[in-house]
């Protein structure tokens, strides 16, 4: 078999990912980026535009400076000033490049630029010609490349490599390619100019039709050896392709593609994660690779398969791109294999008809929440198991609360297969009252001492995660509960808390640290 092909990642994450709106980067997000993308191993890192503003300029004179073992790279326009100044911002760089690029599509040479075939070629060459004088690694662009005439496009390319540029790269600047029209327009170059072996081809495409990532992937397959690509696929409009997802793809079908790259693939979970913490644009839970969803399984069918081999449903490992484990989630479509899995990691196996119960509570459980977490499952376990020892559950509650009255609450709880109603008037508010309800019930007093709510998703549906510390005779217990309903949720843990102060044993109330 024959050796794979290597193929240059070129990340533009700070300069297209950047015209992403919303995106921008300051300085030491850029540099923080950076350092992160070298560890990633990509090949050269576009770190913006430098005649763009002063602050652009300063970032890739930053990350120039600063960043070793990895090509940086300046994008300008075909004119002098652009030129110069992506020069001077690259003085410092082990491996500098300048990227030039000039649009040549037909609507680009008519309607922005307004220059003719003639003077778009001229201007290409004094651009890479000008570049080629103050650095030896040039990459030169023709804008819209997957619009322009390809006779056009065979033209322009050869002149840029005769007048110097060693790498061509051919974007899709508006995403209009499809996988066989990129790999036809790549085929074209490699076929028709005679001297495209002097540079390297590379591709860039965009998103706008979901294509950027199967282009690109037609343009290795018919020659390019170098894709521009960006983290969680952010650029312009509907962004570039994306990094991770086409990285994955000729890892993992290396047997088709037979090209390798340098990408250390642990890095790519932590980069996405880097990425959206500093722009605050995250990525949707099904994104390929990255998203929180990308090795998650829910369906029983699915995790039972897993638990017999994980090959069966999983393409590739998640650990192999950074992420610690696969995550059976557990919801209304899993079956008793990844429960009674779960349960056993979390230190209580249970099995036959035990598990049947569970599982019957766990369905209905699942039927109100979309996620269910661990303790919820230990929950749902600890209250069978509780039931002969005496813990209350809440079955229901009702609360009323008036501008100009007293809250009442009326609360129903269970133990073992009795069960008992209390209504409770007053109280500072609707908590207080259901609290008190609760207690009348139980015949305890625990007094609330410290109390807090929060989200433990996000969106519409978040669950509330309700945590109280309450002191029952001087000792200190503590619970809490998980709910939709942060109302429900307040309940559950107070009655947490309340079920372990009925059982004692509680640390004295002012060793706070050492609660049970
Ligand atoms: C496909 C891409 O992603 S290309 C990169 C796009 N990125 C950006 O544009 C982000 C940074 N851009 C900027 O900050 C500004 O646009 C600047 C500083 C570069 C230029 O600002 P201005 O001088 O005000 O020009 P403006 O943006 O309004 O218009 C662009 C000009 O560049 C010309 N131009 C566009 N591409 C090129 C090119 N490759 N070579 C030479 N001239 C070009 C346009 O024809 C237009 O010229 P005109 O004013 O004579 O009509
Ligand atoms: C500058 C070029 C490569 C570009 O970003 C595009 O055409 O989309």
């Amino acid at each position: 078999m024959s050796q794979p092909r290597p193929i240059t990642i070129f990340d533009t994450t700070l300069r297209d990912g950047e015209q992403s709106p919303g995106a921008s980067m300051n300085l030491a997000e850029k540099l923080e980026m950076a350092a992160a993308l070298a560890d990633l191993r990509v090949d050269v890192i576009e770190a913006g535009f430098p005649i763009a503003s002063p602050g652009d300029f300063e970032s890739v004179r930053a990350i120039a400076d600063a960043v070793r073992g990895v090509q940086v790279c300046g994008l300008a326009r075909c004119n002098d000033a652009d030129i110069d100044r992506a020069a001077d911002a690259l003085t410092e760089a082990e491996a500098p490049r300048i990227h030039v690029f000039l649009a040549t599509s037909a609507i680009h040479r008519e309607f922005k630029l307004k220059m003719d075939k003639e003077e778009i070629i001229q201007r290409a060459i004094a651009g890479v010609q000008r570049a080629r004088n103050r650095c030896d690694n040039i990459e030169f662009s023709p804008e819209d490349a997957a619009r322009t005439e390809p006779d056009f496009l065979c033209q322009v390319v050869e002149a840029a490599i005769a007048a110097g540029a060693t790498t061509v790269n051919i974007p899709d600047t508006v995403g209009y390619a499809t996988p066989t029209h990129m790999g036809r327009v790549i085929k074209t170059l490699v076929d028709r100019v005679p001297n495209i072996d002097r540079a390297v081809i590379s591709v860039h495409c965009h998103d706008d039709l979901g294509m950027a990532v199967a282009n690109s992937l037609a343009g290795v397959e018919n020659g390019a050896g170098q894709i521009e690509c960006t983290i969680n696929g952010i650029g312009e409009r509907a962004g570039n392709c994306s990094l991770e997802e086409v990285v994955m793809a000729l890892r993992t079908r290396n047997d088709y593609y037979q090209a390798t790259t340098r990408i250390d693939a642990t890095r790519l979970v932590p980069t996405s994660r880097l990425l959206s913490s500093i722009t605050g644009m995250e990525v949707q839970r099904n994104k390929a690779i990255v998203g929180r969803n990308a090795f998650a399984h829910e369906s029983g069918i699915h995790q039972d398969g897993m638990l017999k081999e994980p090959t069966t449903y999983e393409i590739m490992r998640p650990e192999d791109v950074g992420f610690t484990k696969t995550d059976l989630v557990l919801g209304k479509h899993s079956g008793r294999a990844a429960l009674a899995d779960r349960l056993k990691a979390l230190g209580h196996p249970v099995e036959g008809e035990t598990l049947n119960v569970v599982f019957a509570a766990f369905k209905k459980l699942a039927d109100k929440k979309k996620e269910i977490y661990d303790a919820d499952l230990v929950a749902l376990v600890e209250k069978r198991a509780g039931v002969a020892a005496g813990v209350w559950s809440l079955v229901s509650y009702e609360v009323k609360t008036h501008t100009n009255d007293v809250p009442s609450a009326t609360v129903t709880l269970a133990q073992g297969d009795r069960q008992v109603t209390e209504t409770f008037f007053g109280g500072d508010g609707p908590l207080d009252a259901l609290f008190n309800a609760v207690q009348k019930i139980t015949g305890a007093e625990v007094a609330v001492r410290d109390y807090r709510v929060h989200s433990v998703t996000r969106g519409a549906d978040a669950q509330g995660e309700a945590t109280i510390e309450g002191v029952a005779e001087g000792r200190l217990y503590r619970g809490h509960g998980v709910s939709t309903d942060t109302v429900e949720a307040s309940t559950l843990a107070f009655l947490d808390a309340m079920n372990r102060a009925l059982a004692g044993g509680g640390p004295p109330a002012d060793l706070r640290r050492n609660a049970v």
